[in-house]
């Protein structure tokens, strides 16, 4: 099995683009999809993280309130800190899981810190995807219903296009239509599978 590592700042297309390598056969893991499991009433990140930053956090039926923590992390890079230092090892312990239970010739990983110092697994490749920082705002905005400012905040905490391009094997320019990447999508599937 080969393992593509797919990165990018927020709302570049990280999920789009590995859904068209799911297209093309391959597996995928998602790291926010687990971050979102973990943090559920039964999830193994749950109390430490009602425990660290208090009930004022949760929705009336326990589940814990998403947009509100993100709004008090993104304003404050010592609270990140402590969320990441939190949640890490239990996301990248199941994204280990999933992958080990994979069985496909080519397995995704859709990992928006794939370049932080504490991602412990080895990818044969890391392809990043990149759009205007203009582009992704938009999109952001529309898909989750936030402000400017609440996009530019997690910008601010990411790596920048070029330390993204800087550091990855392939780049994906995803400022055009679905089409146009499609193309790069099945240009990076036939390498990796060469
Ligand atoms: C802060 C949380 C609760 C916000 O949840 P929300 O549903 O609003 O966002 P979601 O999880 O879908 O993330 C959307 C995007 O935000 C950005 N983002 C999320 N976490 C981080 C982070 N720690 N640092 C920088 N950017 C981040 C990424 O671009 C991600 O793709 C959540 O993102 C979280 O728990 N983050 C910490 C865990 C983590 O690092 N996750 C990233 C995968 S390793
Ligand atoms: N080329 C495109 N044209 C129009 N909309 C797009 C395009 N690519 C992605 N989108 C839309 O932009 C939003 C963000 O895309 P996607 O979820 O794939 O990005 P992401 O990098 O995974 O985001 P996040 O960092 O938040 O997880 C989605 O609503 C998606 O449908």
């Amino acid at each position: 099995m080969r393992i593509l590592g797919i990165t990018g700042g927020i709302g570049a297309g990280k999920t789009t683009v590995t859904q068209m390598f799911v297209r093309l056969g391959a597996d995928a893991v998602d790291a926010d999809q687990i971050s979102h499991e973990i943090m559920l009433p039964n999830g193994s990140a749950y109390f430490p993280v009602v425990h660290a930053f208090g009930k004022n956090i949760l929705n009336a039926d326990g589940t814990i309130h998403r947009k509100k923590l993100a709004d008090i992390v993104f304003q404050n890079e010592k609270q990140l800190q402590l969320l990441n230092q939190i949640t890490h090892g239990c996301i990248f312990e199941e994204m280990q899981r999933r992958i080990d239970r994979s069985k496909a010739s080519l397995l995704c990983l859709d990992v928006p810190l794939l370049f932080s110092s504490d991602f412990p697994i080895r990818c044969d490749k890391t392809l990043a995807v990149i759009a205007p920082e203009n582009c992704r705002i938009q999109r952001v905005m529309q898909r989750d219903s936030c402000t400017r400012k609440q996009a530019e905040q997690r910008i601010c905490r990411q790596l920048s296009d070029t330390e993204f391009t800087a550091l990855a094997d392939f780049c994906i320019v995803n400022d055009g239509s679905a089409e146009k990447i499609w193309e790069q999508v099945k240009n990076v599937y036939q390498i990796m599978m060469e």
